[in-house]
């Protein structure tokens, strides 16, 4: 008897033509888990139109019930009702950084104990910066000394808070995570990072807006400095925006197979990191269009290479460097040694499996550079990462014979993305 598992390689389709195609995407991951933190901070329930209901998601709304939220995502529209913080939880963040990352300033301001682990990469992915903040803040958080998971919030149910150093080099998630609840504490946050620059500079803007809708006063008008003041989080009707960084694969299906791609609901204006793909593809040579439909990405004869900074916008990388590995001329991705730390090690990842695709790469601390070289069929490996699936995929639409191992591991983000990407060829 023959049996197949999703981590079994499953033959990524090849487009024969230009692909044309116009999509409606999933929101946004960010935006999502974001509104859910909010609205269970909140004197009073919300609303999440059009949330994202995918594995980030769902463990995102199951840690703030957990923690004494009701979270209701059995409609389209998810609801969240407030409630006290007021029972011991274990909360799985799996190996999404934002739950990780969010969910703990949160648990702060329970009365109970709330003790936190995750997948098994979940458990090398840095969050160390953020628990010693917490500790300065007046958190209690028992940890086993290395400043990863798993890790033990022993909530009082308040947070004295004020000014914080951190160094948030690592992650802009460190930020985003103390600003989101400091509205609760005592005496509000005061966040000041020393250290390399901040990656994901969008993500924190998007942070910022976020509580901006949410009546909360922020001051961001330093460079490395954000104050949120002590106060109450107003209810809000959010409507989350499809995902932007998630728009990746879909119109890089457009440059790679000379078609046309349209995302429909492009927002005109956004924090999205992901709204960066617009000037990244018309530099590979795509012609890029935002109107009434949306955003209308057209593939050249041939991609050109490219030579760019991606450190505001690291999420991208695995789609880009699979356009790269494609392009006719060099291309070199800076800015981004980050990376090294997300789902798995990107630019070690991306370099090996491209390599073994053929590509002519060169991994860098901070990057990877690129040579043209004629690319071959294989098996594409994703070490569980959602976004080095987006690349097999996207070289597979190119190359005859790639085989993407563990395509479902794209559920973090998108639900059936398998399934959404073969109706398209
Ligand atoms: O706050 C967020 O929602 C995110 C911030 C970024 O993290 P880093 O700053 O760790 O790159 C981004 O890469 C991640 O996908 C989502
Ligand atoms: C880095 C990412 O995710 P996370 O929110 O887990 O950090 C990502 O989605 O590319």
């Amino acid at each position: 008897m023959t049996t197949t598992t999703d981590l079994d390689p499953w033959p990524a389709p090849r487009a024969t033509g230009p692909v044309e195609a116009t999509v409606t995407l999933p929101g946004s991951k960010s935006l999502t888990n974001r509104a859910l933190v909010l609205a269970a901070l909140a004197e009073g329930p919300s609303v999440v139109r059009r949330a994202l209901r995918s594995r980030d998601t769902t463990l995102m709304a199951r840690a703030l019930t957990a923690l004494g939220s009701h979270v209701d995502t059995t409609a389209e529209d998810w609801t969240v009702t407030p409630g006290a913080f007021d029972r011991a939880a274990d909360v799985d963040c799996g190996l999404a950084g934002t739950v990780m990352r969010f969910v703990p300033p949160a648990a702060g301001l329970s009365t109970a104990t709330v003790a936190f682990d995750g997948d098994p990469h979940m458990r090398t992915r840095p969050i160390g910066e953020v628990l010693t903040a917490l500790r300065g803040l007046g958190v209690q958080v028992e940890d086993d000394g290395r400043g990863s998971l798993p890790f033990t919030v022993h909530g009082t149910g308040s947070v004295p808070g004020g000014r914080v150093v951190i160094d948030a080099s690592a992650s802009s998630q460190f930020v985003s995570a103390l600003l989101l609840a400091g509205a609760r504490y005592d005496r509000g946050v005061d966040i000041v990072h020393e250290g390399k620059p901040v990656p994901s500079l969008p993500h924190i803007d998007m942070t910022v807006a976020v509580l901006r809708e949410h009546g909360v006063e922020v001051d961001d008008s330093d460079a490395d400095r954000w104050t949120v003041a002590p106060g109450p989080v107003a209810p809000v009707d959010h409507v989350i925006e499809p995902d932007l960084s998630n728009a990746a694969p879909f119109l890089a299906l457009a440059a790679v197979s000379g078609g046309t791609v349209t995302v429909r609901d492009w927002p005109a204006r956004t924090t999205q990191a992901g709204d960066a793909l617009r000037d990244i593809l018309t530099q590979l040579g795509c012609s890029v269009s935002l109107g009434d439909e949306g955003l209308t990405v057209a593939g050249p004869e041939r991609l050109s290479g490219i030579d760019v900074d991606l450190h505001d916008h690291g999420e991208l990388t695995p789609a880009i460097a699979a356009l790269c590995a494609l392009a006719g001329s060099p291309s070199h991705l800076r800015g981004v040694a980050h990376i090294r730390g997300h789902e798995t090690d990107r630019l070690a990842a991306l370099a090996t499996e491209l390599d073994a695709l053929g590509a002519d790469v060169v991994e860098h601390p901070d990057g990877l550079s690129f040579t043209p070289a004629a690319l071959h069929g294989g098996v594409f490996h994703t070490y569980a990462d959602h976004r080095m699936a987006h690349a097999g995929v996207i070289v597979g639409a190119a190359v005859d014979g790639v085989e993407v191992e563990n395509v479902a591991t794209t559920s973090k983000t998108f639900p059936d993305f398998a399934g959404f990407w073969s109706g398209l060829f």
